[in-house]
Parts: C-alpha cells; sequence; structure tokens
C-alpha cells in the first residue's frame, strides 16, 4: 500500500546548521497496517510524515501509495491520498465556522468542485451518525461554531474530516500530546474505533509507549532518520515497556534518554 525506499532528507544542508533527519529510511505498509511510530525527541517520526504528506520533497528515494508514484507530486494534491491529524487541536478546523460547514468542507475534500454545502441537505444526515459514533453530544450542534469546542471535541472533529472520505493513509502527529489524560484517552479510543470500521492504513507518532503498544498491529521506532526497531503481530502483543527499552538499547548501542516517553 504505502512504499517508501530509500529516503533521505537533509536541513540546511552545507550549513553549520545542517541537519540529517532521514537517512536512508525504508517502509513498507500493507493495507490495514496500524503502525504506532515512537522514537526520541529528534529522531526522524515527524520528518517521515511530512515527507510522506508532501511538506516538502525529499533529497532522493521514491514514496508510492498504491502504485502511484507520489514522490514529486505537490502537498495538495497528495490530500486525495491522506488524512491527517495535528498535534495542535486549533489546526484541524475552522474555528469562525459551524460544525457543518467544516464537515462539508472535508467531505468535499479531493473532489471536482460541485454544488455549494448549504444545498446538500442530504448530507447533513450523514454529519449527524457521524457525529453520533462521536458519541460527544455533538450530533444536536451542527450549527455551533468549531471555535466554541473544548480542544477534545475539537480534535474529535478534525479526526472526523481526515477519515469520512477513507483516505488511503491516515497520519497522526502525536494527536493526542495537547489534551488532558482523560479526553486524550477518549480521542485515542475513538481513532482505534474509526481505523478498525473502515481498515484504515494508518501511521500514528505518539510519545507514550503505552499507547504505542496496546494500540496498532505493527510498532516501529526511529533513532537518528532510520527505523530501529519493527514488530508487528504477537511479537508486538507481548512487549512490555521493558522489552522495548531493552530492544533500544540494543539496537542503538545508546541507553534511552527520553523522560517524556519514559514517564508516559
Ligand atoms: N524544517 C526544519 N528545518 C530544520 N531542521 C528541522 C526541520 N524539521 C525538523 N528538523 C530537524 O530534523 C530533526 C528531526 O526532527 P523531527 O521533527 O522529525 O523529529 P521528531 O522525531 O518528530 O521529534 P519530536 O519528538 O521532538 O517531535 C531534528 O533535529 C529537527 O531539529
Amino acid at each position: 500500500m504505502l512504499r517508501i525506499e530509500n529516503i533521505s532528507k537533509t536541513f540546511n544542508a552545507g550549513t553549520i546548521n545542517e541537519k540529517k533527519a532521514l537517512c536512508g529510511l525504508n517502509l513498507h505498509l500493507n493495507t490495514g497496517d496500524f503502525v504506532t511510530v515512537i522514537g526520541g525527541n529528534g529522531a526522524g517520526k515527524s520528518t517521515l510524515m511530512n515527507s510522506i504528506a508532501g511538506a516538502f520533497l525529499v533529497d532522493s528515494g521514491k514514496i508510492v501509495i498504491d502504485g502511484d508514484d507520489i514522490t514529486k507530486v505537490p502537498e495538495h494534491k497528495r490530500a486525495k491520498y491522506i488524512g491527517r491529524v495535528f498535534q495542535d487541536p486549533m489546526m484541524g478546523t475552522a474555528a469562525g465556522m459551524m460544525i457543518e460547514e467544516n464537515l462539508a468542507i472535508a467531505a468535499r475534500r479531493g473532489k471536482a468542485p460541485g454544488l455549494a454545502w448549504s444545498s446538500r441537505k442530504s448530507d447533513q444526515a450523514w454529519f449527524v451518525d457521524l457525529l453520533k459514533e462521536l458519541d460527544l453530544g455533538l450530533e444536536n450542534r451542527l450549527t455551533t461554531k468549531v471555535g466554541l469546542l473544548s480542544g477534545g471535541q475539537r480534535q474529535a472533529i478534525t479526526l472526523l474530516m481526515a477519515t469520512m472520505n477513507q483516505p488511503k493513509l491516515l497520519l497522526l502527529d502525536e494527536h493526542t500530546a495537547a489534551l488532558d489524560p482523560k479526553t486524550a484517552e477518549k480521542v485515542l479510543n475513538l481513532t482505534g474505533k474509526i481505523v478498525n470500521k473502515h481498515h484504515l492504513t494508518t501511521l500514528m507518532i505518539t510519545h507514550n509507549m503505552k499507547d504505542a503498544l496496546s494500540f496498532g498491529n505493527r510498532l516501529i521506532m526511529l533513532h537518528n532518520g532510520q527505523i530501529i526497531i519493527d514488530v508487528s503481530g504477537k511479537e508486538k502483543s507481548s512487549l512490555s515497556i521493558a522489552d522495548l527499552l531493552k530492544m533500544f538499547e540494543q539496537a542503538s548501542g545508546n541507553e534511552f534518554a527520553n523522560d517524556r516517553m519514559l514517564l508516559s
């Protein structure tokens, strides 16, 4: 489904600030893979997602989604393949617009221009069904401005917007990290529910090792711009956080030194 072959990305090449963020990284995902992505600060996790989403072009290597080589395709054209949710709940939605307006825009993403959203009353029933599944009481608030919602409610709406057209690939970039623990858990459980329902191929960055182990069928760990751990299926489900730390130390030759992950 997703084939990433030997991609490299260096920021500020040739300057004193040169940083090799991705170094010949390879990753192949099968359709329906739900992969959690962990790694210390600066390991290259967000750069990997930005490379896939097309925020910038990689220096070398190839990115293929469902047989289409998207390595040089601009970001806005990759949107038809990719749904993305960022850490900041303010980023994925338009605060000044109503819930239904936000959903209507997402519904038309990547499609040819058609009728104005206001004339598509039939979509409203679909939106109500989608909102009901969130179980946050938002199905009766279609005309509420998104800016009035809590961070968790907003992130849940962003998740709906990113998944309602069932993208070929869902990218979640620490999408619950800015929420309080209880809300984060709720949004994470919703994520699992939506991903499983639609069998979405998903990459989810998290700093929480427990979540990385309990969600998804596969886990990768990045270090210095490369994947150093890649476990799936039974091997993944039988791992503990201590096992993961030991694997990291063996694979990298380093002690694990990332307070944020260890505390999670
Ligand atoms: N736009 C950029 N310009 C310059 N350097 C960058 C840029 N984006 C990332 N980097 C550098 O590339 C390296 C990898 O960064 P990246 O954000 O991918 O790490 P990460 O694994 O997501 O880390 P974190 O968990 O801290 O978010 C870091 O050293 C970072 O400073």
